[in-house]
């Protein structure tokens, strides 16, 4: 099935829908994200606030999963290990949902100083070389949440949510790049790294039909 489609929209439909379920207990959520990060942020709502939260929440999850689907199709053997791994640990009679992850190994264990051939998409090197590297400051070499006392307080969430995105993505979609040409990896510089051109897929339901119109248990 030939759709076009640029992954953005699937990335940001996904996180609004959580962002707009969760928006209503924005409260609690200023009271764990002070939890977790022990950082002091206000109890008291106010637009700013939230709009930080939707801003820091929204921008950086989608720009991941972009990055993240541009390097597995450009990198035919990665992607092909990941959705085995996928159909081996969740099947084809369900979706993935939050308790599979961990069984994702391959997925999500994932300056030529500091790392061997920095530029090659390895994940496996997370899996061997630099299976202690975490992602959550403590390791200078990877910091993609920031570090010390205003690292990102929404580490937890953010990764929660790009593990179930993608692999809900990646488990039910075969995905190729339109006439199987390689995807332009240029980045604008900015507040996010974004993808200097849209990324196009072509994406083909590879689940039994029914399991796209389940409805919400
Ligand atoms: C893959 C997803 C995410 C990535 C890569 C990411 C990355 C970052 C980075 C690099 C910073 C700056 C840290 C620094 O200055 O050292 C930051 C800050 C922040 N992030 Fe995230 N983030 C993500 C998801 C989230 C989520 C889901 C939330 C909220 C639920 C969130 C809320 C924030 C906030 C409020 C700040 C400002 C922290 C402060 O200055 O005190 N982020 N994030």
């Amino acid at each position: 099935m030939v759709m076009g489609a640029v992954a953005s929209v699937i990335g940001i439909l996904l996180i609004s829908y959580y962002i707009k379920r969760e928006s209503q207990r924005l409260g609690a959520l200023y009271v764990i994200l002070r939890m977790v990060s022990g950082k002091r942020y206000s109890v008291t709502r106010s637009e700013d606030e939230e709009q930080m939260i939707i801003a820091g929440a929204t921008d950086t999850t989608r720009v991941t999963m972009i990055w993240a689907l541009s390097l597995l199709l450009n990198n035919r053997h990665a992607l092909k290990k990941v959705q085995d791994e996928l159909h081996e640990q969740v099947g084809k009679d369900r979706l993935v949902n939050e308790l599979d992850i961990n069984k994702l190994v391959f997925t999500f264990k994932l300056d030529p100083r500091v790392w061997l051939d920095p530029l090659e998409f390895q994940p496996e090197r997370f899996l061997s070389t630099h299976k202690s590297v975490d992602v959550k400051g403590q390791h200078f070499e990877f910091l993609p949440f920031g570090g010390g006392r205003r690292s990102c307080p929404g580490i937890p969430f953010g990764i929660q949510m790009t593990h179930l995105a993608l692999t809900t993505f990646l488990h039910a979609f075969e995905i190729t790049a339109p006439s199987n040409a390689q995807v332009n990896m240029t980045a604008t510089f900015g507040l996010t790294n974004m993808k200097t051109t849209p990324l196009e897929l072509l994406i083909k339901p590879i689940l039994p039909h029914q399991l796209f119109f389940q409805d919400e248990a």
